[in-house]
């Protein structure tokens, strides 16, 4: 299956499970990697046929900056969903990195992958 990804889309939220998390925005940075067939797209030249990796962006910035949850488990998991309900994939990989988490660590975060294919989705 081909890909269409998004590398480092950073967002800054609040999102934590401590107290003193509750009160300040930290940077998150997302990888994407949705499964999608390109082909239409690339033998029409064709946008409306893409998956529009702009526009994906951008509603994934929105979520994450408007919801604020304690576990980057519970923010890779709301952003996969988002991306199956709303935009026609066959699958998507949510890496989600919190850089600043743990000290002398470049950073620390989950990977997960989710399929439209009998998720109640598509
Ligand atoms: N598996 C996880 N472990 C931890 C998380 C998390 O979201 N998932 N979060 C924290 C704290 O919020 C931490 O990021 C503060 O530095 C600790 N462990």
């Amino acid at each position: 299956m081909d890909k269409v990804f998004v590398q480092g889309l950073e967002v800054l939220t609040t999102i934590g499970a401590y107290d003193w998390e509750k009160d300040i925005r930290q940077k998150l940075r997302f990888d994407l990697e949705m499964g999608y067939d390109t082909r239409p797209a690339a033998l029409g030249d064709d946008l409306d046929k893409a998956l529009d990796y702009a526009a994906l962006s951008k509603k994934v910035t929105h979520h994450a900056e408007q919801n604020h949850v304690e576990l980057v488990e519970t923010m890779a998991e709301q952003i996969a969903l988002l991306i199956l309900r709303e935009f026609p994939v066959h699958s998507v990989k949510v890496r989600l990195t919190k850089p600043g988490a743990v000290a002398n660590a470049a950073g620390v975060g989950v990977e997960i992958e989710r399929f439209a294919h009998g998720s109640g989705i598509s």
